[in-house]
């Protein structure tokens, strides 16, 4: 059965929980070599919205799990637990908001804040007790090329453009060794979201390493950029190559099918009324903070 949202505040008060997130990141920008809280705040939003299942619908942002550890402690989520942290005081501040709203607000704040496109989102997500997180295992895994990167997605019905307009997060952020088994990009500043994962993906040497936990990594020396299996899948495939090219030439295009895409990601398995409208923040900086 679809969770339905139950909408209990207005959009003066979601702006007021998006201007307290983007507060404190601005307030902690020196975080993780300079990149800041964005990029797990997207990662967060992303795994706690990755469990979801259509077959049941099981899993998804609606209840807001990821708060117990069973999931929390998902091997693929190492890292995570800094999101987790740095959103407990906005927790705190706002006793009345569900985890599952906090967790992909978190990650709304967070694209809009790094010059992302804006997100239209929805509110009303309820929390449900520890007997309803999902089992590990539903998280991908970035060892593996495109025919799994592609079956991966068909728990979700993403046809290839909807996965290579999503995957264009990993413009954000870096890999780092102890968490995934992956390493870089060694730059500092992958903090801007924009269409450069694509540009960079088409136009630069890739050279496939082995790194230093062992696992195959392609790496471009001159940038100091690297690309996951999963991500380098995109360049090898033929009918990702399409999409690639297309985002790599319209920054536009990407954002449009991103925030598609990355909506329909975070609202998977929940039903919201008409009434329940999508609430459009202003970043700080067109508040004029
Ligand atoms: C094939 C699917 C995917 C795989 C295999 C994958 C894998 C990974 C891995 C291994 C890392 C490095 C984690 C670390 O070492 O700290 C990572 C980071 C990241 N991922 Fe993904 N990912 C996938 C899809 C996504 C999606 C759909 C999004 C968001 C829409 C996303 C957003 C991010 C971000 C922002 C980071 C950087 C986090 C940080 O800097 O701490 N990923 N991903
Ligand atoms: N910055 C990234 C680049 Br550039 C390419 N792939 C990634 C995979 C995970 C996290 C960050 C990145």
């Amino acid at each position: 059965a679809l969770h339905t949202a139950q909408q209990e505040k207005n959009s003066e008060d979601y702006q007021e929980v998006y201007n307290a997130i983007a507060t404190k990141m601005r307030e902690e920008k020196d975080f993780d070599n300079n990149n800041g809280y964005g990029p797990v705040l997207v990662r967060l939003s992303w795994h706690v919205s990755g469990t979801w299942d259509k077959r049941d619908n099981s899993g998804g942002s609606f209840g807001g799990t990821y708060r117990f550890k069973k999931e929390m402690n998902d091997p693929l989520s190492r890292g995570l637990q800094n999101g987790f942290k740095f959103l407990e005081s906005i927790d705190k501040q706002f006793p009345w908001l569900s985890h599952g709203d906090l967790f992909t607000l978190g990650g709304v704040t967070a694209i809009q804040e790094m010059q992302g496109p804006k997100i239209p989102w929805r509110s009303g997500r309820v929390d449900e007790p520890e007997s309803m997180v999902p089992d590990n295992g539903r998280l991908p895994e970035p060892h593996y090329g495109a025919d799994y990167v592609r079956s991966y997605y068909e728990r979700f019905n993403f046809t290839d453009q909807e996965v290579v307009a999503l995957l264009g997060a990993h413009v954000l952020g870096k890999a780092h060794l102890k968490n995934s088994g992956y390493d870089g990009p060694w730059d500092d500043e992958s903090n801007i979201f924009s269409n450069a994962f694509y540009d960079n993906l088409l136009k630069l040497k890739w050279t496939p390493e082995i790194n230093d936990a062992g696992n195959k990594q392609y790496d471009n020396k001159e940038k100091g950029y690297m690309m996951l299996p999963t991500d380098y899948a995109l360049f090898q495939d033929p009918k990702y190559l399409k999409y690639v090219k297309a985002y790599a030439n319209d920054q536009d295009l990407f954002f449009k099918d991103f925030t598609k895409v990355y909506t329909k990601l975070i609202e998977n398995g929940i039903e919201f009324p008409k009434e329940n409208k999508p609430h459009l923040f202003k970043t700080l900086k067109e508040q004029g903070k």
